[in-house]
């Protein structure tokens, strides 16, 4: 079976004002691979985030995303296969929830007058609702959503042009105990009905994690400290010092949870 390699960095730096936020950073991400960046405070994930997102530029190395080298190409071009969940979409939007996820397949923050949705776009947008679970909230105003509503609408929104690569900023950040929960559940459905999808999910959380991720990084102070399949990385030694401090990580039904180590 032939690899497709979706994000390639290779000893990836990013120094700021002579600081280096990433050091020496190499990892690749295949289809149909779920990867988790963790790491305490401060130590890269949003850094590394946003240039496998091809928001910002390495100092030095390279990123491939889409086979195709950062510096290189028209980063817009790039853009309209990732689908980068952004969090900061006007909460004042007088659109409803299913508006709001049309919205995606323009990459508009309203509808586009000129580009009224086709009937393929309309009934992904209708699937895409029903995965993240929130067809009841379809017609619902988007003022009016939950925050863990508003996470899954917007999950929803990215999906719409069919990106091939997903990425995730701590997006159960804040959520109550369900939401959180509704969100892991909706991610692992999304990845077992898209199979060829890849996605990269930042966190300071074990707990908030979805059981089918399959790969993780580890980073401290910039530095990769652990990088390959989630068995081999999210294991108590790793975790303990990538956090510099020393943590028991335990799995059940598929989900870490971890405590300090007594
Ligand atoms: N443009 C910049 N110029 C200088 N320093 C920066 C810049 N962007 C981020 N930093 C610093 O780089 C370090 C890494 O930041 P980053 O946001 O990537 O960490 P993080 O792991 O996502 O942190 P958190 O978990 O707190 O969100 C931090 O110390 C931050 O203050």
């Amino acid at each position: 079976m032939q690899v497709v390699r979706l994000l390639e960095a290779d000893g990836v730096d990013v120094v700021r004002d002579g600081r280096y936020l990433l050091r020496g950073i190499t990892f690749s991400v295949e289809a149909g691979q779920h990867w988790a960046v963790l790491g305490a405070n401060g130590a890269g994930k949003s850094t590394l985030l946003g240039l496998l997102g091809a928001v910002n530029h390495p100092t030095r190395g390279t990123v491939k995303v889409l086979g195709r080298q950062l510096g290189r190409v028209d980063i817009r071009d790039l853009r309209a296969h990732l689908g980068h969940v952004d969090p900061r979409h006007p909460l004042r939007s007088p659109l409803s929830a299913r508006q709001v996820v049309l919205t995606g397949a323009t990459g508009t923050i309203e509808p586009d007058p000129f580009r009224k949705p086709s009937a393929e776009q309309l009934a992904h947008a209708e699937e895409l609702i029903d995965t993240l679970g929130v067809a009841h909230r379809a017609e619902a105003a988007w003022p009016t959503l939950s925050q863990g509503e508003r996470g899954r609408v917007l999950i929803a929104r990215a999906l719409m042009p069919l990106p091939r690569l997903l990425l995730l900023d701590e997006p159960a950040t804040g959520l109550d105990l369900t939401a959180r929960e509704q969100l892991l559940g909706a991610l692992d459905d999304l990845r077992g009905r898209y199979p060829e999808l890849a996605s990269v999910l930042v966190t300071h959380h074990l707990e908030e994690l979805p059981a089918s991720t399959t790969h993780a990084l580890l980073l401290r102070d910039g530095e990769a400290v652990a990088c390959g399949t989630a068995d081999e990385v999210l294991r108590s030694g790793p975790v303990s010092d990538a956090f510099r401090h020393p943590i028991l990580i335990t799995r059940e039904d598929g989900r870490w949870s971890a405590r300090t180590r007594r």
